[in-house]
């Protein structure tokens, strides 16, 4: 790999110089203006990723997700669909980091001789990006380094970010035993929609369900899949809401997963009228919440501890059903940020053991593939059901003793294949969640019924230097500044079922402090009271 054209392409896409890059939570995120520099020198590490995984496809992503229409941001994503490994982001940072061009090149030759990897064997990558206009410079820069450094390169365009993980996947299982599908936005919608019909199994959808798009990619995707899809057949009648992805400033404005989640309320345009069933995706589309106004009380939201306690319930019922009592190990994968009340119903109702991890879906996906079936979900509505390959084999291959069992065998296998197997997948998330409403009759009442949340409050707090805060238990306690957690637990003892902790961000400047208690005005109080203690050691 000829030094010279590399540093040639580089010089057209600098970085801007003065800052420190870093692969964080989710890639590199920030304003749109500064990464096209950072995109061609990811497009640098894929080449590598490739090349040291014997040519296989990397994908790389070009979204920000549910933040505003002038950022953007650039992630990478591993042969099986899965996130870029941990050891390779510090490779990122360093790599984007580079002071000058030579650097640049230098270490990329160093990190190829330190990993042993062939420069002169192929590499491949796919790209897909969100429906953000500054998207487009982006991947110009990305496919100049892709030239650069002879790497084989498919643009697959608009895509939400599940499905640019599942094309990822597709390529790489093709022809072989373990294929995910077929290799193309079409064989997505269409695995999806014949693995809806099959886990439906005859029964109805009834009631129509409105989806907010947040005016992200999420709307047209959505839109691909109802064409193909026969609503007469399955009972589901989909209106689709703030699905306008040609005036980019509305993105995510007023609307989307991420606002109806954080603000606690719906989205004011449109407006749901009561009793309706609805739900938002965010900006990419691998974040799903549901919501509904309940006529006597109002607003009632559904978020990610619901939708994982709604799977894990109807799962570990057709495992039983299915005759597969102690045979495969379900289990639950929750952040600190889940609802202590979801936490309780899990361990204690549904008698499923729950394992906590710190924040960032591929910390509760590594932890999910510790079960046979593994169910994922961060409050906010990102997360997936992940089944082991035994799993599957068992739903195929095991003879059932009765037609129930048969039924219970049949629906878990559609719904491996229902349910996106790389990463957390709002549209796949959203059909999940209509078959399991479907086969339990339930109404929205009928699953907020189910627990009650205790009240809480999510609170940023601007500090001086955010690095100060170290946690250690999963995130839930804080190891530095010293003495900053004895003066929490303080607090957090004064009140009734409470519970309170404080995190730097891994994808803002600020810190952030939960808060939960016995009643609303208690968990308000306790975040601030929290949020003075986090601004008191935080750096000037
Ligand atoms: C409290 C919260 O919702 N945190 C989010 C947010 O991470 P922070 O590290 O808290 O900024 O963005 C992540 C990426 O989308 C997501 O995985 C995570 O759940
Ligand atoms: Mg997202």
């Amino acid at each position: 790999m000829d030094k010279e054209t590399i540093i040639a392409a580089s010089k057209k896409h600098d970085i801007v110089p003065g800052r420190v890059y870093k692969y964080g939570t989710a890639g590199f995120r920030m304003k749109a203006d500064l990464l096209e520099g950072v995109t061609f020198r990811v497009g640098l590490l894929a080449a590598l990723r490739s090349r040291k995984l014997n040519g296989q496809a990397i994908g790389v992503m070009i979204t920000a997700s549910h933040n505003p229409a002038v950022d953007n941001g650039v992630k990478i994503v591993d042969p099986q669909g899965d996130m870029l490994e941990q050891e390779w982001e510090t490779y990122a940072t360093n790599l984007v980091n580079a002071p000058t061009h030579e650097d640049l090149v230098d270490y990329f030759h160093k990190l190829a001789d330190a990993l042993k990897i062939d420069l002169a064997s192929p590499g491949k990558v796919i790209a897909g990006r969100d429906t953000r206009p500054s998207g487009s410079t982006l991947i110009a820069a990305l496919a100049h380094s892709l030239a650069a450094t002879s790497t084989t390169y498919v643009d697959y365009k608009i895509l939400t970010t599940p499905q640019l993980h599942y094309l990822t996947r597709c390529i790489n299982t093709a022809g072989t035993p373990g294929a995910y599908g077929e290799v193309s936005e079409s064989g997505y919608y269409d695995k999806l929609l014949q693995a809806f019909s099959r886990a439906l199994r005859g029964r109805k959808i009834s009631g129509g369900l409105t989806v907010d798009c947040a005016n992200g990619v999420g709307g047209p995707k959505l839109n691909e899949l109802l064409k193909r899809h026969d609503s007469v057949k399955t009972g589901l009648k989909v209106k689709v809401v703030n699905d306008d992805v040609l005036r980019p400033e509305i993105l995510n404005l007023d609307c989307g997963a991420d606002f109806v989640k954080t603000r606690q309320r719906a989205p004011p345009n449109p407006k749901p009228a009561p009793g309706d069933r609805w739900c938002s995706l965010d900006g990419d589309a691998d974040r799903l919440i549901y919501y509904w106004i309940d006529p006597e009380t109002g607003f009632f939201m559904l978020d990610g501890d619901r939708i994982a306690t709604l799977a894990a319930s109807f799962i570990a019922d057709l495992a039983r059903s299915a005759g597969l009592n102690g045979q495969l190990r379900i289990g639950v994968i929750q952040t600190a940020y889940a609802n202590g009340a979801s936490t309780k119903y899990i361990e204690q109702h549904l008698q499923l053991p729950v394992v906590c991890t710190p924040t960032g879906v591929k910390h509760l996906h590594h932890a999910a593939c510790s079960f046979d079936i593994g169910v994922y979900f961060e409050a906010n509505g990102h997360g997936t059901v992940l089944f082991s390959a035994t799993a599957i084999q068992t739903f195929r291959t095991k003879e059932p003793q009765s037609p129930a069992q048969k039924d219970a065998l049949d629906i878990l296998s559609a719904l491996a294949d229902l349910i996106n197997q790389t990463v957390g997948d709002a549209i796949s998330d959203m059909l999940m969640v209509e078959v399991i409403l479907a086969h339990k009759g339930w109404t929205m009442k009928d699953w907020a019924l189910t627990y009650q949340d205790l009240p809480n409050r999510l609170v940023r707090v601007e500090v001086g230097n955010k690095d100060l805060f170290q946690t250690t238990d999963a995130e839930r306690k804080l190891s530095h500044p010293v003495g900053c957690q004895d003066e929490i637990d303080k607090e957090v003892k004064k009140y009734t079922n409470a519970r309170s902790f404080a995190r730097a961000s891994g994808t803002e400047n600020a810190c952030r402090v939960y808060a939960e208690a016995a009643t609303r005005s208690e968990a308000d109080e306790l975040a601030n009271k929290v949020a003075v203690i986090v601004r008191q050691h935080g750096g000037y």
